[in-house]
């Protein structure tokens, strides 16, 4: 059958066996688009129809099953408020036409089943899996819950227990995992993965294996009081762990109807829900960020410009403190050899040996095996020297802040590198071209900028100068994507984007502390916004030395839009450190959470008697949602002058360098993406009052105030 969209086909062969293979194709995921669900309707009725067929094979096209719903379809249903637009898939095609059909099917998967292709395969009455192949249903990743069967199926064939922590978590396990667990019956190498298939279901059809219905298996549902027990932890956790996003637990209640009520009752509750969170605003958030996010791997000159990536497999790292011990970590668990360079043995050894715990941090929260652990390790070489150097295919310096002592490392690695090497830094704030000042050809000097821990942040900011050339760009956009993290490209500025969006951030909450509101009520209401920790807890964990460093900066740059306090200056020279020595904001002893400290009032009291702008002396007295609006919108009118400033490629690269660089909450969809939900507006005319109120730091950008005007949303394109 042809469809409407290009390359998309849903095709059928029948062979003498009596076997119908059906082959969904859509590239790249052979998602399940309106005319991928279209085509398996029509492909399934002829099946039916045919006397020659037997029974079906499902498979799916360039060694993938399938990826799931069509998630720009699903995107598009949210823009017009729609959901009738939906095609029925869990009652007609999965339950009407696959399961309950005359004939069986069985599910030939290879590379990937998720979401709504997984609920597919769940819908036949076997699986036969390749090695290796994910399987999941990484729907409420998405703010929405599995909507064609997969929260009644996946139970019956798992467990409760195990199904539940598929769902919630959102992680895929493998086909083996699979076959332990039930969801696969048998593992098949590539080459015999159909002609297994057919022969499952041949057995199936001649009565040598059972045909079986997933929808109405009971025996591996628990018994009743231990349910209640399932639950309630469930319950307990998600509530815990996703306090702000309530599809976690209408997930859990979808779940439970179908075993109290039965999987007719939970098939119709399912249904229901996944259309209702599918217009919620979770929902939206959560959809633009999966989109956002595969958008930052597309820059104009430079990934649409032919170049074939170059193999990075030697990486030296320059310094081994926090951020160089994290960043060689995420480098030896992606198989890439790492040179780990310090000045002395003493900090080599305390390089590696952070290397070292990194790695059994991973392992201790099984997110790293132990034969991998010890690849891992085999990987790292420590080094006093530029010896190496001259072998290694990229540099990440990532020394302390301190701008003469980079420029001398980079003006080193001319001479000790080979000519096309990568030269990259890691600095967070200063800009690329006075690190690169004192060295030559700049073509090859890029800004690498991982956020701390490095080996468990997810983003990667890749600054380019004017003379980066657009190849070592592509090269460590390609190398992010080895070590697993989210590139965003920016053009180079002090700050960057992550930065500059966060500072602000920090100088809001500083600006709201010396404006007398009280330091842990704001970390309070920021968390319940979705913060994981307050932006004085958050000064406490980075160290006062580090944010004074790049305050430092930002303040010179952007010197018109500063809020400078005296604050953590103030906290410093009361001999606290924050964390690091247990006394900050916050009193930190091992073992317990961090506790108010009643004693920074006397600080508090200091720095607002220093910037007294306080009018009258009298404390201001805020709600909570001023106290977040006060806080973000800053925030969100720097996230303006990045835009305008063309240091990203796109608005929606600003709501991922929120999300991941400083965990603004994802289900926001981002800083500018949550702005808009608000409406410029109401972001402008608040801004200038408080402008007038309180000074420029509250001053709108010229972008701000624009749209507001125009009523143009903030994440849209200019064109
Ligand atoms: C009713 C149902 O219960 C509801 C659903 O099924 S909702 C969908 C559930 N499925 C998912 O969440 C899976 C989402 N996809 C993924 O996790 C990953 O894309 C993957 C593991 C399938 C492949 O990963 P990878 O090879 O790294 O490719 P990745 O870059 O993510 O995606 C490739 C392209 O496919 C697109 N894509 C991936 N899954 C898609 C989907 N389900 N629908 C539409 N497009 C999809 C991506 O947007 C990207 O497009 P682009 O090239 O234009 O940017």
């Amino acid at each position: 059958m042809a469809n409407k969209e290009a390359g998309v086909t849903v095709s059928m062969e029948v062979e003498d066996d009596g076997i119908a293979l059906i082959t969904i194709r859509n590239p790249p995921v052979n998602a399940l688009s309106l005319s991928v669900i279209a085509g398996l309707r029509e492909k399934y009725g002829e099946a039916m129809r045919r006397d020659d067929v037997k029974a079906i094979v499902l498979t799916g096209a360039d060694g993938k099953f399938c990826g799931g719903l069509d998630i720009s379809f699903l995107q598009e249903v949210q823009k017009t408020g729609n959901v009738s637009l939906l095609p029925n898939v869990s009652f007609d095609l999965v339950v009407n036409t696959i399961e309950d059909g005359k004939k069986p099917s069985v599910a030939a998967i290879q590379g990937f089943a998720l979401g709504g292709g997984l609920e597919l395969a769940m819908g036949c009455s076997a699986r036969i899996a390749a090695p290796r192949a994910e399987l999941g249903l990484p729907e409420l990743k998405l703010g929405i819950i599995p909507g064609s069967g997969g929260t009644q199926r996946l139970p019956r064939l798992v467990g409760v227990s195990k199904a539940i922590d598929m769902m919630l978590s959102s992680k895929t396990i493998t086909s083996e995992e699979g076959a332990e667990l039930g969801v696969i019956d048998s593992i098949a190498s590539p080459d015999e993965l159909l002609t297994a298939s057919r022969q499952w279901a041949l057995d199936i059809v001649e009565g040598r294996r059972p045909h079986i219905n997933s929808l109405h298996k009971s025996d591996k549902l628990v018994a009743a009081h231990d349910l209640d027990d399932i639950f309630q932890k469930a319950r307990q956790n998600a509530q815990a762990k996703f306090p702000n996003e309530p599809h976690y637990g209408a997930c859990l209640d979808v779940i439970e109807e179908g075993i109290i009520s039965g999987p007719n009752s939970g098939l119709l509750k399912e249904d229901k829900v996944f259309k209702e969170l599918l217009l919620s605003n979770t929902a939206r958030g959560l959809l633009h960020v999966f989109f956002s996010e595969r958008a930052t791997s597309k820059v104009p000159a430079v990934t649409d410009s032919g170049f074939k990536a170059r193999k990075i497999e030697k990486v030296a790292v320059i310094g081994g403190g926090l951020m160089g011990s994290g960043i060689a970590t995420a480098l030896v668990v992606n198989n890439i050899h790492v040179i780990l360079k310090e000045i002395n043995s003493e900090y080599l050894r305390q390089g590696l040996r952070s290397i070292e715990a990194n790695l059994q941090g991973l392992l201790l929260r099984g997110e790293l095996e132990e034969d991998k652990m010890k690849k891992a390790l085999s990987l790292l070489q420590g080094a006093l020297d530029y010896e190496e150097f001259k072998n290694v295919d990229m540099v990440i310096e990532a020394v302390n802040e301190d701008i003469s002592l980079k420029q001398s490392i980079f003006e080193e690695l001319e001479k000790v590198c080979s000519s096309n090497c990568i030269l990259a830094s890691n600095t967070s704030t200063i800009d690329l071209n006075v690190i690169g000042e004192r060295t030559t050809g700049q073509d090859r000097i890029v800004g690498a900028h991982l956020f701390s821990p490095a080996h468990v942040m997810p983003l990667m900011e890749i600054v380019r100068t004017e003379r980066t050339s657009p190849k070592v760009v592509f090269d460590v956009m390609r190398f992010a994507k080895i070590i697993k993290k989210v590139p965003i490209v920016v053009k180079n500025c002090t700050c960057f984007a992550a930065n500059r969006l966060f500072l602000p951030y920090l100088q809001a909450a500083d600006m709201l502390a010396n404006l007398g509101v009280d330091i842990f009520r704001i970390d309070q209401v920021i968390c319940e916004f979705g913060m994981r920790i307050g932006p004085f807890q958050v000064q406490d964990v980075t160290g006062y030395d580090v944010y004074l460093a790049a305050m430092k900066e930002f303040s010179a740059a952007y010197s018109e839009r500063t809020f400078l306090s005296p604050l953590v200056q103030l906290m410093q020279e009361s001999g606290r450190a924050g964390k690091k020595n247990g006394k900050g904001y916050y009193v930190y002893e091992r073992g317990s959470r961090p506790k108010p400290d009643a004693s920074v009032q006397q600080i508090l009291e200091q720095t607002r008697e220093l910037t007294r702008i306080v009018a009258d002396g009298q404390p201001i007295s805020l709600t909570d949602q001023d106290i977040v609006e006060m806080i973000f919108f800053p925030v969100v009118n720097e996230a303006c002058h990045l835009v305008d400033g063309g240091v990203v490629v796109r608005a929606s690269d600003i709501d991922i360098a929120s999300v991941h660089g400083m965990k603004f909450p994802s289900y926001y969809g981002g800083i500018l993406f949550w702005a808009d939900s608000l409406g410029p507006d109401y972001i402008c005319s608040r801004l200038t009052n408080w402008f007038k109120a309180y000074g420029n730091f509250f001053k709108p950008s010229k972008y701000l105030e624009e749209r507001a005007r125009k009523g143009i949303l903030l994440g849209a394109s200019s064109t």
